[in-house]
Parts: structure tokens; sequence; C-alpha cells
């Protein structure tokens, strides 16, 4: 018999406040930096396990709870607590956000067991022992992870690397009772996940999507119709990606946080040129970066025409996170120094009067 696991997998001290949190496993809204606290640290752990128990997917593949426990508690400890960002409550975030996009109803029995669990373990692997520097600085730098990367995707290969590496580890082999067809099946669409992350890969993944929702084809049912391995794959693709790119999507208060931890995380990569007499980055400069520029720039180039081509695909599910990405932009936007010139007489009025409320509650 399995000895008795605790329900979230981890210990926690305040029961009714972690089951208060984890109820919000299944929403946008879900803050993974309460669970990083209720669980002491271990967010990765206590959101991978709830979502895979949840999904059904120990018992369709007969994963003892000890060994996931054990694998991913593994996991998260080769995650750097110390690093800012790329840590483990963004990869909590970024698996319950990729539980969240799988569960759209357009991709309702879209994607088997075996697909769905390689996007859930990807996005729980995907930035494993990253440490806070970017790919650019390692290759700069001649780092030992660059050399034995010929500077292709050096983090992103790193990182699956050393995921099924731990999977050789006493009592963490996760995928044992999987088959070995299904074992090769897991480990090309994991690669290609993780892969997928890298941003220089973002116009390519971004191009495929577009060219999906041009030709898309609908069952009756309103469901996505994928009838090759590819246009799958690139689906999972992107997916994975948006959960990556989630931040901006999110509740303003969750986003902002996240935006002060990369700023940290970037201007201390920056402080590292500076210190090497490297060229220092333009966005990780402390002494001359705009915070609320570099997220209106972000939202614009980047996570919103993603974020626009993906809710396309997922028509309606994704609306609520285009609105919130599109009041988040708002907001930054009207939080550079010289704001910005409004459109119209009613925008000024409302935005003077969004400002003086959010300057209120902003002061002490
Ligand atoms: C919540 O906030 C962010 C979260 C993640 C990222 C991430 N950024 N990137 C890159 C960084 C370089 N990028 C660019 N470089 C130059 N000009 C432009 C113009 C528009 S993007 C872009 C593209 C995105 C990553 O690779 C990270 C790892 C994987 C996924 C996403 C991560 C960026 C956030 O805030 C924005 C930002 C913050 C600080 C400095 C710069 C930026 C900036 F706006 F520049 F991105
Ligand atoms: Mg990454
Ligand atoms: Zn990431």
């Amino acid at each position: 018999t399995q000895d008795v696991v605790p329900r979230f997998g981890v210990s926690y001290e305040k029961e009714e406040d972690m089951e208060n949190e984890m109820a919000n496993v299944d929403r946008w809204g879900f803050d993974a930096f309460k669970i990083d606290h209720l669980t002491n640290h271990k967010p990765l752990t206590a959101v991978t396990f709830t979502i895979l128990q949840e999904r059904g997917l120990l018992k369709t593949f007969q994963i003892p709870q000890k060994t996931l426990i054990a694998y991913v508690m593994t996991l998260e400890g080769n995650y750097n607590k110390d690093v800012k960002y790329h840590n483990q409550i963004h990869a909590a975030d970024v698996v319950q956000s990729t539980n969240y996009l799988l569960s759209a109803p357009a991709l309702e029995n879209v994607f088997t067991d075996i697909e769905i669990l390689a996007a859930l373990f990807a996005a729980a692997i995907h930035d494993v022992r990253h440490p806070g520097l970017n790919n650019q600085f390692l290759i700069a730098s001649s780092s030992e992870l660059a050399i034995l990367y010929n500077d292709e995707s050096v983090l992103e290969n790193h990182s699956v690397a050393v995921a099924f590496k731990l999977l050789q580890l006493e009592n963490c082999s996760l995928f044992e009772t999987l088959t070995k067809k299904q074992l090769q099946q897991l480990r090309r669409l994991v690669i290609d996940m993780v892969l997928a992350t890298d941003m220089s890969k973002h116009m390519s993944l971004l191009a495929d999507l577009k060219t999906m929702v041009e030709s898309k084809k609908v069952a009756g049912s309103g469901v996505l119709l994928l009838d090759n391995y590819n246009d799958r794959m690139m689906v999972l693709k992107n997916l994975v990606h948006c959960a990556d790119l989630g931040n901006p999507t999110k509740p303003l208060d969750i986003y902002r946080k996240w935006t002060e931890r990369v700023m940290e995380e970037f201007f201390l990569q920056g402080d590292l040129e500076r210190q090497k007499g490297m060229e220092v980055s333009p966005m990780m400069d402390r002494y001359n970066a705009s915070v609320e520029k570099s997220q209106v720039g972000f939202i614009d180039f980047i996570v919103h025409p993603l974020w626009e081509t993906w809710a396309d695909l997922v028509y309606p599910d994704a609306q609520e996170l285009l609105d919130n990405l599109e009041e988040n932009r708002d907001w930054y936007s009207s939080q550079i120094r010289n704001s910005p010139t409004p459109t119209s007489e009613e925008d000024t009025i409302k935005e003077t009067d969004e400002d003086e409320k959010f300057q209120f509650e902003m002061s002490p």
C-alpha cells in the first residue's frame, strides 16, 4: 500500500490558508508567491504534485506518489533560490499557467495524456539550474556551459540535461513505469518544448502559430483539429512559451512582483558586466533603465503579439487574459515619467482619476 503523503505533496503549517490558496490552482489569478511562503519555499513540488494528481496522471501512468515527490523535491532543490526571477517560484508559476492553458475548452480532448504529462514536466524543468545570467552573457564570457553547448540555446539545453540526469537518482525514477516508446515520445516532446522557451526562437514560433491560426481547422464541436504531429508539437511549444511569457497577463499586483524580480536579476547581470569591463546590456543598466518603458516595450513587441495570436487560436477562451494584458499595458504606460499624450479628452480625465487613485494607494 502507498504510505500516506501530505495532501499537496509537501508539509505546511497553515492548513486553512493552504487549502484556500491551492483552491485557485485552476484559476489564472493563482498566487505562486503565497504558496512559496506557505510551503517554506516548495511551491514547485506543491503545484506539480497537486496538478498531476488532479489530472489523474499518476494513476494513468502508475507513477508512485512518493517517487513523484522525491523527484520534484530534488528538481526544486536544483533551482537557485538566490536568483530573483528564474527560481522555483517562476517554475511553479509556469507549471500552473501551462495547466490552465491546457484546460482551455478549445483544446478539450485535443492532446493525449503523454503530451499533457510532457507539457507539465517541461514547464516544471524548463529553467532548472538557471544562474540568473542570460545566454548572451554566458557566450560572451566563454563560460563552461557555452563551450559545452556550442553557444546554442545554452541555458535551455542545460535545464533539459540536468532534469533528465536527476531521473537517474535513487528513488527518483519518475518514468520507470512508462513503456520504452512512451518515454521516447515524452523525451522528444520535452526537449522540443524546453528548447522553444529560448527567446531567440520567439519570432519563428510566433510565425508558425500565425500560419496555423490563418488556416485554423475546427471540428464541429468548436475544438481545434490538430491532425499531424508537427501541428500538435508547434501548439504545445507555443503553449509553454505563452506560460513562460504570462506575467503581463496576470492580475496587476502579481505582474508587478514579477517585474520587480526580473529587473533585480537583470540589473545584477548588468552590474557583473560592468565589473568585468564587458559592454553593459542596455536594459540591464540600473543607472539608466526605465522599468515602465521596458514593460511597455516588452508587451508591445513580444507579449501582446504572441497572446493576441494565442487568443485567436483558442477564441474565446483567453479573452480575460488579453483584457488583463491590455489594462496592464495602459497602467505601465501611465506610469512612464513624462506620461504619454492621451488620445482623447475623456481618457485624460479617466487616466488622471486612475492615477490619483493609484498614487494614493501607492504612497505609504
Ligand atoms: C515581467 O517582466 C519580464 C519577464 C520576463 C522577461 C524576459 N525577457 N527576455 C528577453 C530579454 C530581451 N528582450 C528584449 N531585448 C531588447 N529589446 C526588447 C524590446 C522588447 S523585448 C526586448 C526580449 C525578452 C528573456 O529572454 C527572458 C527569458 C525567457 C522568457 C522571457 C524573459 C522580461 C520581462 O520584462 C521586460 C524586460 C525587463 C527588463 C529588461 C528588459 C526587458 C525587455 F523588455 F527588454 F524584455
Ligand atoms: Mg528560460
Ligand atoms: Zn522561464
